[in-house]
């Protein structure tokens, strides 16, 4: 393991060892990014996988709502992109701007697999990706331990969905298609993008990262049935094979619009620390019903999550009503502070810090 400047602020990893703590840590999905003007400014001259590949760029991006909010936020997550491992197995990834990510030739039939690259001779879709491991490495030196450096992958299906869909969807129904057309191809491809995933993440540990997370974005287009044959053996697998090399490194799992049954399966049934809940979630009828399943097996019932990113379009008032209210609702357990899914390019820096003031004021024990 490298050696990087000691760390200042552990709330967030001592919540993740079950420890209680003296007020919930926070930290947002996409905390860097357009809503931020000197994320704007740093992206007029440079595309964004241009951004995610130079990790000078990367890293800066990475540490601006750190500088900006200053004390206020308890992790960084590293800039870059769940859509880089399509990148290194093969697959052209573009973004639009105003459009998001589009692929030029999506994989359409599992005949087009052939494109797909794996570890071969001289190849290995995990070396691709040293430019994230450099990120990581220098944003961890640059960070100065003031807080833990998070990376994440993409969930096997949530990849799976973009690479047969070529882009975002409002039905996903291609990509769905090819579970009824072709389990078996589909079962091939989802276990292939967990391969890679589960070497992206044990390099991004060993390039410094202290905490991971999986994004499954679009968990919520399958039933409770249908994620767990083609989501959760996915997700799983990750989780085992990542912690039996690194027991000490938190993994979270972001089930986005699973049904709460989903999310008690995960739970009970999966290695990963903690769970992270979109704001459809109830926390306080989740928890009671998780709360005594958990301590059977022992394990500790960590939540992150999960104020509507919505929210943050009202004022100071209406904002820290919110989060008061949704600090309360998981008052009964470890809880780290985020937002039920990303920041939005149209918010305002001000109201975040709103949010962020919000969650310290409310959760102090
Ligand atoms: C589904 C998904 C993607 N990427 C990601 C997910 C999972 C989380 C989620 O559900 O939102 C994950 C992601 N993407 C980005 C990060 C960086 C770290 C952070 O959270 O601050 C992270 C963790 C940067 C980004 N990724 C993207 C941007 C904006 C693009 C730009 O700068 O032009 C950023 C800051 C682009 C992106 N990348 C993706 C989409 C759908 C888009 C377009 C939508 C949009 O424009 O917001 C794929």
């Amino acid at each position: 393991m490298m050696d990087f400047p000691a760390l200042k602020n552990d709330l967030f990893l001592r919540v993740l060892k079950g420890e209680k703590v003296e007020r919930a840590p926070v930290w947002c999905m996409r905390q860097a990014g357009r809503y931020l003007p000197e994320f704007r400014e740093i992206r007029v001259e440079n595309e964004f996988f241009k951004v995610c590949r130079t990790p000078e760029l990367a890293c800066e991006v990475t540490i601006q709502p750190i500088s900006r909010y200053r004390g206020l936020l308890d992790a960084a997550i590293i800039f870059s992109d769940i859509l880089v491992v399509p990148q290194a197995m093969g697959l052209e990834v573009l973004m639009v701007p105003g459009k998001g990510p589009h692929f030029p030739d999506p994989l359409v039939t599992p005949s087009d697999f052939k494109r797909l690259i794996d570890k071969s001779e001289g190849y290995d879709p995990h070396e691709q990706l040293g430019y994230v491991y450099d990120a990581i490495s220098l944003t961890r030196k640059k960070l100065f331990g003031i807080v833990p450096l998070i990376g994440f992958i993409g969930a096997p299906w949530t990849l799976m969905a973009y690479m047969i869909e070529g882009g975002g969807s409002k039905t996903f129904s291609k990509a769905k298609a090819w579970l009824w057309k072709y389990p078996e191809q589909a079962h091939e491809l989802l276990d292939r993008v967990a391969s890679v995933s589960i070497e992206f993440l044990k390099g991004q540990v060993r390039a410094g990262a202290q905490a991971l997370q999986v994004f499954d974005s679009w968990a919520g287009e399958l039933s409770n049935e249908d994620y767990l044959e083609f989501s959760f053996p996915y997700i799983s697998k990750i989780a085992q094979e990542v912690s039996a090399e690194f027991p000490d490194i938190p993994m979270i799992v972001f089930p986005k619009g699973v049904h709460p049954e989903t999310i008690k399966e995960i739970a009970l049934g999966t290695k990963y620390t903690a769970i992270s809940l979109d704001w459809t979630i109830d926390p306080k009828s989740l928890i009671t019903e998780l709360e005594p399943e958990m301590k059977k097996i022992n394990k500790p019932l960590i939540l992150q999550g999960n104020l509507d990113p919505t929210v943050l379009f009202g004022d100071k008032e209406i904002i820290q009503k919110k989060t008061e209210s949704m600090i309360k609702q998981f008052s009964s357990t470890n809880h780290i502070a985020n937002l039920g899914h990303g920041m939005l390019p149209n918010h305002d820096p001000e109201h975040l810090k709103w949010y962020l003031e919000a969650v310290h004021k409310y959760s102090q024990l």
